[in-house]
């Protein structure tokens, strides 16, 4: 195969950032995708509604002309949220809130320090079907750091659905076979994103021939059998499976750092990955309902109408992209890809 049409892809976990910074994101993401789901973990974070609609505005007069590109602002869930902003930010059209486990992650601090302290929220959530977006990580130092996910499901993930069962959850960026087998088994009401780096890289990318910290990210990189598992998930036509990048800039300098900043970008050539990814799992056939109709269809979202085609072309991907007054180096960065994004 050296073409490859679909109908217009949406991501459905994204990083844009703010200020300056969304002239280089926004133009990356509205050449791949029709829709995101941004992440609301700016600083500060977007924890009012008033704040999700002011950064929309600011990502679209980000959008370059002649583009079309549709945010989807989310919430961030703090201990001290109020039910009452769940039924506002209902009727403003955000469809989703984020759980980030105070500290699991970039810009977290604020995040939920307990479970319990949001049951009201979670509440308000599921009564007004809003969708819970899941950094599935547990924060305890005493759990390894490869292990916090598996953890996060048995000791948060599996209480939270038993109380909830009619909330609607995507366990975000998911990066073990332990995962990719419990939202498999799971109602329909779970779902799981999955990023490129996470099939088409394993731990070792992280290690190889010096530190290297373009491929750290949080979850970080797992053993190849956990990648081999996500590469059968994304590949198997399970609807629950959908494709949401994670790309998180971060400038260079912060990434090559004593203590490096966590996040991979990917939005530079999103498509493209996947696809190299799918290619190697001889699922190419696969990508489309991955990318396209799996997503849309669990958020209750119609599907695009548009199409995008790739074509079997060799490009050299840039060394950096200018990112502010600083450089952002693309995953990938100075390497050639064997697919490419032509319109
Ligand atoms: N994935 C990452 O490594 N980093 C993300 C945060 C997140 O999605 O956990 C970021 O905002 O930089
Ligand atoms: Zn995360
Ligand atoms: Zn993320």
């Amino acid at each position: 195969m050296n073409t490859l049409t679909l109908t217009r892809p949406d991501d459905w976990h994204l990083h844009l950032r703010d200020g300056v910074f969304l002239q280089t994101t926004v133009a990356h993401a509205a050449q791949q995708f029709g829709r995101a789901i941004v992440m609301p973990n700016l600083r500060p974070p977007v924890t009012t509604v008033e704040q999700a609609l002011a950064y929309k505005e600011r990502i679209l007069a980000a959008i370059p002309a002649g583009m079309q590109f549709e945010p989807l602002p989310t919430l961030y869930l703090t201990d001290n949220l109020a039910p009452a902003e769940i039924v506002k930010a209902r009727q403003a059209g955000i469809l989703a809130c984020k759980l980030y486990p105070a500290g699991a992650t970039t810009n977290s601090d604020a995040g939920v320090t307990s479970l319990q302290k949001i049951h009201p929220v979670l509440e308000a959530m599921q009564a007004q079907g809003m969708i819970l977006l899941v950094h599935g990580e547990v924060t305890d130092p005493a759990i390894d750091l490869f292990d916090r996910e598996a953890v996060f499901i048995d000791q948060q993930l599996i209480p939270l659905r038993r109380d909830f069962p009619e909330l609607k959850i995507v366990m975000e960026h998911i990066t073990t076979r332990e995962a990719a087998q419990y939202v498999t088994q799971a109602d329909d009401r779970l779902a799981a994103t999955i990023t490129a780096h996470h099939l088409l890289y394993n731990r070792n990318a992280i290690f190889t021939g010096g530190i290297r910290p373009h491929y750290y990210c949080l979850p970080v990189l797992k053993r190849e059998t956990h990648r081999q598992a996500l590469v059968e998930a994304a590949t198997s036509g399970n609807a629950k499976f959908f494709l949401g990048t994670d790309s998180a800039p971060h400038a260079a300098h912060l990434k090559e750092h004593a203590s490096g900043c966590a996040g991979c970008y990917t939005a530079h050539a999103a498509l493209e990955l996947y696809a190299q990814a799918f290619e190697a799992a001889n699922a190419l056939e696969q990508l489309e309902a991955f990318a396209s109709f799996n997503g849309p269809d669990f958020y209750n979202l119609p599907r695009n109408t548009n199409t995008v085609h790739l074509e079997k072309q060799p490009w050299v991907v840039p060394e950096s992209y200018s990112y502010g007054e600083a450089q952002l180096k693309p995953l990938c960065a100075g390497e050639t890809l064997s697919w490419k994004l032509v319109s």
